[in-house]
């Protein structure tokens, strides 16, 4: 009688290949009742098909299971938060009206101040059934949130990612690498300066200037020059890199916001080939830099292409809007240039140390600061372990932790009544305005006004992952502006009409309706 085919059928590839060893002809023919040939690749496929849909089986159920659970705790957590009930979603819901009235177009930020006026300092708010904003306004939470929340939103990692490859900096989850590669990057720019070659060869030509490309043109020269040399000021190719540059600002956050890249898109491959030729070029300046200099920053390519572009992008929205702010208020020069030409003695080039005894020129950049966050909003988050609140309120891993820079600012009780108002005099103390000579950096604890200090560099964020360039890029700003301000008057080009009561008003904005500006040479400038 013909044995069962399941005698011969080993259960795992080992049992075949010991079997296949010990018997020269292991596996016969074999019957089964209905009397069909089998053989043995033919039930090992079945049993090996079988095993891989239970595990296949197992794992979605298990990865289903653990996802709901987490949904269930966000809730459960989420729950606790004051803050609109769940169906208020997308603002369809009769809440949303009542916090709003009837205006549906109303944004996130309005939103969001009827809510903390609501609900108090930290309000919940529901965008979908696993995505729990979570939003702070208080000063004291703010500190407590920044400094115990360590990982950020990955679509900025993302983004970089995919534009320039890996990253140890900008990176979602917090970890020891990033922490060390943020310390080497604060020690490097808290000893650099901006270079002099840029401060020597400020304005090349003084007719009439675009506000927004000479506030670019400045924050490349700066960036470039920090990263990678005095090179970069001479090197051939700048002017594509950054335009290349640009590029990458402007569609980058489009392109990681798919979900599923869009390989079949074309112009998806054309950003693609911007992101690659910008690598070619970063590689070829770093190789120039290295010949030229070896004390650069140690950084992979990746890295200083992220550093290039936000270094780049929010240092010329703030010198921009700073050059906003001195056209509109020839005053403002003026001060600015009495406290440099008491200070400024000797050389040509002004020195950072004289820079940090310019305490009005200091608190000019810094109200500019406060009045001109980078973005309008902070973004943090606890990705994998709850948060535990001072005052005994929980933030469930996962959710998104946002503080609206902007009502932050516009907050009467800590900015004074004349909030929106440009008013660097806000930053100093009557001790500093009496006495010119004292010496003052563009640290946060050399600001004497504290409660405002903080307010103010909350643009640059704050705690464990706040921006590393902060001392630097004021310092370097406030250095270029006295170096400009020095020898020319900043003017806006004549007939171009000027709009005031709009740039103090909309401060998120500050655009003047026309940007052309001309620097005048000062009567005895070189
Ligand atoms: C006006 C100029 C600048 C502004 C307003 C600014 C603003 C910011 C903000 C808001 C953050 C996120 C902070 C947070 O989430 O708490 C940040 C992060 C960062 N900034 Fe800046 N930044 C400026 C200039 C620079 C410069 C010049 C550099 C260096 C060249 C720099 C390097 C960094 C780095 C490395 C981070 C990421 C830190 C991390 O992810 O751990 N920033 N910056």
């Amino acid at each position: 009688m013909e044995e069962s085919c399941d005698a011969f059928v080993p259960y795992t590839l080992l049992g075949f290949l010991l079997r296949r060893l010990s018997d020269p002809d292991p596996f016969p023919p074999c019957f089964y009742g209905d009397g069909q040939t089998s053989y043995f690749l033919r039930d090992y496929l079945t049993r090996g098909t079988n095993a891989i849909l239970w595990i296949l089986l197992f794992s979605i159920t298990f990865v289903l299971l653990n996802r709901l659970g987490r949904i269930v705790r966000l809730w459960a957590l989420g729950g606790r938060i004051p803050g609109p009930p769940v169906w208020a979603l997308l603002g369809r819901c009769s809440s949303v009206t009542q916090l709003c009235g009837s205006d549906r177009d109303v944004d996130l930020t309005s939103f969001l101040s009827k809510l903390h006026e609501n609900y108090g300092p930290l309000v919940k708010l529901w965008f979908g059934p696993s995505q729990l904003f979570v939003s702070v306004k208080d000063t004291h939470l703010i500190k407590e949130i920044l400094f115990k929340a360590k990982d950020k939103l990955p679509l900025t990692e993302r983004a970089y990612n995919l534009a320039f490859g890996a990253l140890s900096i900008f990176v979602s989850a917090f970890n020891d690498k990033v922490s060390e590669k943020r310390e080497s990057l604060a020690e490097y720019l808290d000893n650099k300066y901006i270079s002099t070659s840029v401060l020597q060869n400020l304005v090349e030509e003084t007719d009439s200037l675009d506000r927004v490309s000479f506030a670019r043109c400045m924050a490349f020269k700066t960036i470039g020059t920090t990263l990678f040399g005095d090179t970069y000021l001479n090197w051939n190719n700048r002017t594509q890199y950054e335009e290349l540059l640009m590029a990458v600002a402007k569609d980058g956050f489009f392109w990681a916001s798919y979900v599923i890249i869009p390989f079949w898109r074309r112009d998806y491959w054309r950003y693609r080939s911007i992101c690659q030729r910008l690598k070619d070029l970063t590689l070829e300046i770093m190789e120039l830099s290295e010949g030229k200099s070896k004390s650069g920053l140690e950084a992979s390519c990746g890295d200083l292409l992220a550093l290039m572009l936000h270094g780049c992008v929010t240092t010329a929205s703030l010198i921009a809007n700073i050059l906003t702010q001195l056209v509109l208020s020839p005053n403002l020069q003026e001060q600015i240039y009495s406290e440099i030409s008491a200070i400024h003695k000797g050389s040509r080039v002004i020195s950072p140390d004289e820079v940090r005894k310019m305490q009005f020129l200091l608190a000019t950049v810094l109200e500019s600061v406060r009045l001109l966050p980078a973005g309008p909003f902070l973004q943090r988050c606890s990705l994998k372990s709850d948060m535990r609140l001072e005052n005994g309120m929980m933030i469930p891993a996962g959710a998104t932790i946002v503080v609206p820079l902007h009502l932050v600012r516009m907050d009467a009780s800590v900015c004074g009544e004349d909030f929106l108002k440009f008013t660097p005099n806000r930053f100093l103390s009557n001790d500093n305005n009496k006495n010119d000579d004292k010496e003052s950096t563009c640290t946060k604890s050399q600001f004497i006004n504290e409660s405002i200090k903080f307010e103010a560099l909350l643009s640059f964020g704050d705690g464990a992952r706040a921006c590393v360039g902060q001392s630097f890029a004021v310092l370097s700003i406030a250095t270029l502006l006295a170096s400009i301000i020095y020898d020319f008057e900043i003017k806006l080009v004549q007939n171009a009409a000027k709009d005031p009561g709009q740039a103090v008003h909309d401060f998120v904005s500050q655009e003047i309706s026309s940007s052309r500006i001309i620097l005048s040479k000062r009567n005895g400038a070189n």
